[in-house]
């Protein structure tokens, strides 16, 4: 499988870098900067010395349609509305890691993002890459839009839940936890280290353009109406995500049919792992592509919590690209991805 790489130079483009080296059916045949062509990758990252070291090449669509079968495209929003129509011809498959083909409307878009998408006719060509929850779909299309971080530890935790009618689909909050890397590499006073290091703030509360993504897709793929309130939190960690959801649970649920339900949404996925009871940290699938769940019900409050843990750059982007890329090749979805979470 021949594969090229836009936005390369970024946290997830390096981490497809990291993921696409070992995996055996996959060839890395050009790498793409927008402000760092003619430097090699060694030099933009160090670790990589020896191991690879293409040249960074100017971003060519006609060049990507005749050297890949795949090309993946990780780079700020807004970026790759204006390159799939120039991709999106002949074999060429497209995994978008960014947030451009997500939401249903080119309106929704701008209302969260601030800014302009491709058209209609190109967001309805996108399939959401929810590996877990999708697959028959992921098989059959040639764009895919990766989900984003967030949404990716906040569905799995919610999506069992809905799909039983066990909880109130308007009642659920969120309350997310990320990593730094989660804001990309390019410098930021956010996230300048004396900003981050030894503190922790919500950010964007009420208006993170994960939120209506999370909504969408709850409802698409369960029917149920969802009003939800997120709010995500920046914690001085470089990887990771904690999302801590909250939800009422209907009349006469109980701990059992939580159970079971998470049981049946997730026998047979390989990177859901259930711990009920337990108090995941980011630690534990920090560089894999597991998201661990756990849930706890409070019968004194009627309301169950559902603890997620991923890491943001794995199974939050480059991982869960690379489990749609299996799929959309017909590879055992675990292909270059079954390795151990490093710890501690
Ligand atoms: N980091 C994360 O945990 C996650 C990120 N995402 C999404 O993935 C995408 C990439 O994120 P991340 O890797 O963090 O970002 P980074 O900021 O680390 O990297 C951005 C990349 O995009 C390239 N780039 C920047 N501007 C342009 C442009 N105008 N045209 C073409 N390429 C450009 C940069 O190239 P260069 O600097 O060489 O010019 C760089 O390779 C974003 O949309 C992000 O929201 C999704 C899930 C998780
Ligand atoms: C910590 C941090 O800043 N995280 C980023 C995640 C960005 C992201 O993944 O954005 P899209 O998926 O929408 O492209 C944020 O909250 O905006």
């Amino acid at each position: 499988m021949n594969i090229s790489i836009i936005g390369a130079t970024g946290y997830s483009g390096v981490e497809l870098v990291r993921l696409l080296l070992t995996h055996p059916e996959a060839n890395i045949v050009a790498v793409y900067s927008n402000s760092q062509t003619g430097k090699t990758m060694q030099e933009v990252y160090p670790h990589l010395m020896h191991i690879f070291t293409d040249d960074l090449a100017e971003i060519d669509c006609a060049r990507i349609r005749e050297e890949a079968d795949i090309v993946f495209i990780a780079t700020p929003s807004g970026v790759s509305g204006r390159l799939v129509p120039q991709l999106l011809d002949g074999k060429l498959k497209v995994i978008d890691v960014s947030g451009d083909f997500r939401l249903a409307t080119p309106d929704l878009y701008q209302q969260w993002y601030g800014k302009e998408t491709a058209g209609q006719e190109y967001i309805d060509k996108a399939v959401y890459g929810l590996s877990e929850w999708n697959a028959e779909a992921i098989k059959e299309t040639k764009l895919l839009a990766n989900p984003g971080c967030y949404p990716t530890a906040t569905l799995l935790s919610l999506l069992p839940l809905l799909q039983e009618n066990l909880i109130d689909g308007k009642s659920i909050i969120v309350d997310a936890k990320s990593g730094v890397t989660g804001a990309g590499r390019g410098a930021s006073l956010g996230t300048h280290f004396c900003e981050v290091n030894e503190s922790i703030s919500a950010y964007k509360v009420g208006k993170h353009q994960h939120t209506p993504e999370i909504e969408q897709t709850l409802t698409q793929l369960t029917g149920q109406d969802v009003l939800l309130s997120f709010t995500p939190h920046l914690v001085p960690m470089n990887r990771g995500i904690l999302t801590t959801s909250y939800a009422s649970l209907k009349d006469g649920v109980t701990v059992e049919k939580i159970a079971g339900a998470y049981a049946k949404a997730y026998e047979g996925k390989p990177f859901v792992r259930l711990r009920p009871g337990e108090y995941p940290k980011t630690k534990e699938v920090y560089g894999s592509n597991y998201c661990d769940i756990a849930w706890h019900v409070d019968e004194r409050t009627g309301r169950v919590i559902i603890l997620a843990v991923i890491d943001n750059v794995v199974k939050g982007a480059a991982g869960q690209a690379v489990q749609n890329m299996n799929l959309m090749f017909g590879l055992p979805e675990t292909t270059g991805l079954a390795f151990t979470p490093v710890y501690p």
